[in-house]
């Protein structure tokens, strides 16, 4: 069973530099998307992440050769013996970006079985869009004792148009298409970075997909990818997270190794609250005051403020000087931190989407819970300025998502540790 919790005391502020990981939602479909390939895929900048391991065991367990050096971030990946289209509960069920390798198999093999992933803390999360996307190509689609069947004898490039531009289903939708026959048009797609990080990965394999990035992705299907070298982009929401960190403790820190046009909807909003951000190249500076300027936020689909950085931004509002309004447009159970803030003495109320923060002076240390992985990161950070010890159960979910966030914290002279 997993014990640790965080011990987070008073920091009075953040210096120095950190390095920003690779991202995590860009490693997990990119190593989904391997198994395509009979020939060795290298991927650099993989983050040491809970779920890069569960991602990386679910591939072997389809038959894929696996290797990570957790020193030189690199994995060595081939999916030329994929000997089973199935994927168990038990993996399917310890994270939720699994099924992202349904698009994949269904159009290597020719059929997937896989469990049904489930909601999770932050809603519902259906998988319709994916399974209507994969019926549009001409797959055959089953549910069956929480299995998933899907089938085809052969995929068929169309133009599908997705309700919502959900990241998951077009990326399962781009990864099924880049074999399939012919042409497909995926419309009103997500354009989070992400995606194209994805495209540029299949296209260096060998496959045609143009328009990542915009709201439409055309997929030429080819019969057959090679290898390729291929980078993982920085995570933004990890960069994201130092922000609001240097932000709330007040600071000068250098973010490196980002894109600073992928973190604008975090910079534009940090600026409205009073901080000051630099961009330099591949790097941002980050200077706070403490003083936090009340401003309102609104998650959207990329280029909108990401729902992933909500409950970083709530921990920063509450010691605001006024009240702001925070809306969660994109899940529909996304306030699971604001209990746990309100233990800690902040003031905040939900009406329905829309959460109401009133700045407070202060805020106390408590014991809490991380309900999920960006509420443990809110949490860190409400703890840092908190008087008194905050202690931080349920960080399982954090090692989802943050590579060694204490020890990056500390190197910025954090007072967080990791307890038994
Ligand atoms: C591994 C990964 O990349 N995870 C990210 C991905 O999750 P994920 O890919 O699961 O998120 P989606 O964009 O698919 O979900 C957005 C919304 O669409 C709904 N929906 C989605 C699919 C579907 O078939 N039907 C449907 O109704 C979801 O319930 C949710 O309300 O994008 C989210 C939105 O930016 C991020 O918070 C997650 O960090
Ligand atoms: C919701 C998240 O991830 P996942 O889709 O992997 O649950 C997240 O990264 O905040």
């Amino acid at each position: 069973m997993y014990v640790g919790k965080f011990l987070v005391k008073r920091t009075d502020e953040l210096k120095g530099r950190v390095k920003i990981s690779g991202a995590k939602n860009s490693v997990l479909p990119i190593l989904a998307a391997s198994i395509l390939s009979n020939d060795e895929c290298i991927l650099e900048e993989i983050p040491n992440l809970k779920d890069v391991v569960v991602m990386q065991e679910l591939l072997k367990a389809l038959g894929a050769s696996v290797s990570y050096e957790e020193k030189t971030e690199i994995i060595k990946i081939n999916g030329k013996n994929i000997n089973t289209c199935e994927a168990p509960y038990d993996l399917i069920r310890k994270m939720r970006a699994s099924f992202l390798v349904m698009g994949p198999l269904l159009a290597k093999c020719g059929k997937a079985k896989i469990s049904l992933p489930g909601g999770c803390a932050i809603g519902s999360r259906p998988i319709d869009l994916h399974l209507k996307g994969f019926e549009a190509l001409g797959a055959n689609i089953k549910v069956d004792h929480g299995y998933i069947e899907a089938s085809a004898e052969k995929l068929i490039g169309t133009t599908i148009y997705l309700d919502f531009p959900s990241v998951g289903a077009t990326e399962n939708i781009m990864m099924a298409a880049t074999l399939a026959e012919g042409t497909t048009i995926i419309e009103n797609v997500a354009e989070e970075p992400e995606i194209v990080d994805l495209a540029n990965f299949l296209n260096s394999l060998g496959a045609n997909i143009r328009g990542a990035g915009t709201d439409t992705i055309k997929i030429q299907g080819v019969t057959e990818l090679g290898h390729c070298n291929h980078t993982i982009i920085p995570d933004r929401i990890e960069a994201g997270t130092f922000m609001t960190a240097t932000a709330i403790c007040g600071g000068d820190v250098e973010i490196c190794n980002v894109v600073p046009g992928h973190l604008k909807p975090m910079t534009a909003k940090l600026r409205e609250c009073g901080i000051v951000i630099e961009e330099n190249g591949d790097s941002i500076r980050v200077i706070s005051n403490r003083e936090i300027i009340p401003t309102d936020i609104k998650t959207l689909p990329y280029p909108g403020f990401p729902t992933d950085m909500q409950s970083q931004f709530m921990s920063i509002l509450t010691m605001a000087s006024g009240t702001s309004v925070v809306i969660e447009t994109v899940f529909e159970n996304r306030f699971m931190h604001v209990g746990e803030l309100k233990r800690m003495g902040a003031n905040i109320k939900i009406e329905g989407r829309s959460a109401v923060v009133e700045g407070v002076k202060k805020l106390d240390g408590a014991q809490v819970k991380a309900t999920d992985l960006r509420a443990g990161a809110a949490l860190i950070l409400a703890g840092m300025v908190a008087d008194g010890e905050t202690i931080i159960d349920d960080i399982y979910h954090v090692d989802r998502g943050y590579v060694k966030i204490e020890e990056k914290l500390r190197s910025l002279g954090a007072n967080i540790e990791r307890i038994e």
